[in-house]
C-alpha cells in the first residue's frame, strides 16, 4: 500500500527559478528510499514540501499524498495534523528542533502527551522510556538538561526520540549524521536502522553520502540540479552506475564497500 506518493513535484521561487524539477517517486509503508546528491541539488526542499514546510517565497506545484492526504495547497491546519503522526523528520542540525530553552524532558513530553494523553508519572516514565529506546544511558539525568548540556550526538538522539514520539509511518531523516563525529555516525545510522524496523516505519533518508544511503536503505533516487537523474537499487547504483553524476558519488563515497557488506549480512 502507498504511504507517500510524489508525483511531477516541482519547487520554484517567485522570481521565477526551478529548485526541485519534475521529480516522482513513491514509497510503500515500511519501505526506505535514500534521496542522494551533492550539496544543491533539492534533497532538502523536497523533503520540506513532503511535509508542507517549504521556506516563504517557493511554491510546490504537483503532488503529494501522504498517507491519504494531499500536501500541495492543504491549509495550515491539515498540514499540522499530519506532521508527526504521519510523518516526522530529523534533520542534520538537531538544535534546529530542539528548544535552547526547554530541558529536553519536556520537549519529549509534550509530543507524547499529545499522542498518549498521559499525565504526570505516567507520562514522566513515557519520557525516560523514550529516551531509552534511543539509547541514551540515565535517561532522567538527560531529561532535566538544556540541550545545550548534552553532547552533539546525545542531541540527536534526542531529536530522533521526538520525531518517533508518535509514532509516524514515514521518518524522513535529512542528513542525520553529517553534523556528528565520525565515531558516533556509525551508532547513530545503526540505532535509525534498528527503531525503524522495529516500528515498521518507511523511511526517506537524505545524504550527500552513498555509503550512508547503503547502510539503511536499498533503494535511492539520485537528484541533480532538482531533477532526478537515476534510480534503483542501492547495489545496481553503485555496481554499475550510468550517469557520470552517479559516478563521481560513487567514487567519493566513503567506506561503501563495508557498508554494503552489512547490509548483505542481514
Ligand atoms: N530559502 C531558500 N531561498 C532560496 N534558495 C534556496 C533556499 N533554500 C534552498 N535554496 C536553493 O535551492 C537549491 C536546492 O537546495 P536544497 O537545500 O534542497 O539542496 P540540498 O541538496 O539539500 O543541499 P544541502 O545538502 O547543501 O542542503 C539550491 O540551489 C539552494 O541554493
Amino acid at each position: 500500500m502507498t504511504l507517500l506518493d510524489v508525483r511531477g513535484l516541482t519547487v520554484r521561487t517567485t522570481d521565477g527559478r526551478t529548485l526541485v524539477d519534475d521529480l516522482s517517486f513513491s514509497l510503500a509503508r515500511g519501505e526506505r528510499l535514500g534521496l542522494i546528491g551533492e550539496s544543491g541539488s533539492g534533497k532538502s526542499l523536497t523533503t520540506l514540501a513532503v511535509l508542507g514546510l517549504l521556506p516563504d517565497g517557493m511554491t510546490a506545484t504537483g503532488g503529494i499524498e501522504l498517507a491519504g492526504t494531499q500536501i500541495v495547497g492543504a491549509p495550515e491546519k491539515r498540514l499540522t495534523a499530519v506532521r508527526g503522526r504521519d510523518a516526522a523528520v530529523v534533520f542534520q542540525e538537531p538544535l534546529t528542533a530542539l528548544d535552547p530553552l526547554m530541558r529536553v524532558g519536556r520537549q519529549i513530553a509534550e509530543p507524547l502527551r499529545r499522542r498518549t494523553g498521559l499525565k504526570g508519572a505516567e507520562l514522566a516514565r513515557a519520557v525516560a522510556f523514550a529516551l531509552e529506546q534511543v539509547r541514551l544511558p540515565d535517561p532522567e539525568r538527560i531529561a532535566r538538561a538544556f540541550p545545550h548540556e548534552i553532547s552533539g550526538g546525545q542531541r540527536q538522539r534526542v531529536a530522533l526520540a521526538m520525531a518517533l514520539a508518535c509514532d509516524p509511518k514515514l521518518l524522513i531523516a535529512d542528513e542525520p549524521t553529517t553534523a556528528l563525529d565520525v565515531s558516533v555516525q556509525a551508532e547513530m545510522l545503526e540505532l535509525i536502522d534498528t527503531l525503524v524496523r522495529e516500528r515498521e516505519m518507511a523511511v526517506l533518508f537524505v545524504s550527500h553520502d552513498l555509503a550512508v544511503v547503503a547502510k539503511v536503505t536499498d533503494r535511492a533516487l539520485v537528484l541533480k540540479d532538482g531533477r532526478a537523474v537515476e534510480k534503483g537499487e542501492v547495489r545496481s547504483l553503485v555496481g554499475a552506475p550510468r550517469e557520470d553524476y552517479t559516478k563521481a558519488l560513487v567514487a567519493s563515497a566513503r567506506r561503501l564497500e563495508s557498508a554494503l557488506d552489512l547490509r548483505s549480512t542481514r
